[in-house]
């Protein structure tokens, strides 16, 4: 199955912990690489006052379980020292789980597709890059950022991530 991710920090040395988050994410076998966007800053988006993130998306393949890559995701933000402070609140690392297949679920701790990409240009601009013919829940990704502000979604060239070895 196809396997969306998005990645997003704003604290601490944000390219170097995107760049790490990347490489842990794939360190096992059962998640292959398939693409990444480039690294776009952008300004926070709700929540309180806070820096402006870099935000990128991965694109993989896994016979992984929805849960299980939720597991994934939760154990790399952990081990890049998130901490929670309030919601929408500055992180040294979130990575969201975007779609998985055409998985759709609504469970309290794992709704699918997420239930704010399609509104979020930080996920919505990379996604596209990574994978011009996007689709969310039916509708063309580039279709869906027509009607968004786009503005605050800055690249930043100068960063590349790099395929994970
Ligand atoms: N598609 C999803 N991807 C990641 N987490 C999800 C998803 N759906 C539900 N969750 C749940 O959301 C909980 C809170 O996530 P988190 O604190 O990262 O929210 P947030 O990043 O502040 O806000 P947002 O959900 O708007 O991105 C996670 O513990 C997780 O169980
Ligand atoms: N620009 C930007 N804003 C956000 C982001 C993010 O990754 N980028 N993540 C949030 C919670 O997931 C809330 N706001």
């Amino acid at each position: 199955m196809r396997v969306v991710l998005a990645l997003g920090s704003n604290l601490g040395d944000r390219f170097d912990t995107l760049r790490g988050a990347l490489d842990a994410l794939f360190e096992k076998p059962d998640l292959t690489f398939v693409a990444v966007s480039p690294v776009y800053e952008t300004d926070p988006v709700g929540g309180p006052e806070q820096g402006a993130y870099l935000n990128a998306v991965v694109i993989a393949e896994s016979a992984l379980e929805p849960r299980a890559l939720l597991d994934r995701a939760q154990g790399v933000e952990n081990a890049f020292g998130r901490v929670r402070v309030e919601r929408w609140g500055a992180r040294t690392l979130d990575i969201d789980l975007i779609t998985v297949g055409d998985a759709v679920m609504d469970d309290p701790d794992l709704t699918l597709p997420h239930p704010r990409a399609h509104e979020r240009a930080f996920v919505l601009v990379p996604w596209v890059r990574a994978d011009p013919g996007a689709v969310l829940s039916g509708r063309r990704v580039a279709d869906l950022l027509a009607g968004l502000d786009q503005g605050y979604v800055r690249p930043r060239p100068d960063l590349t991530l790099q395929r994970p070895v």
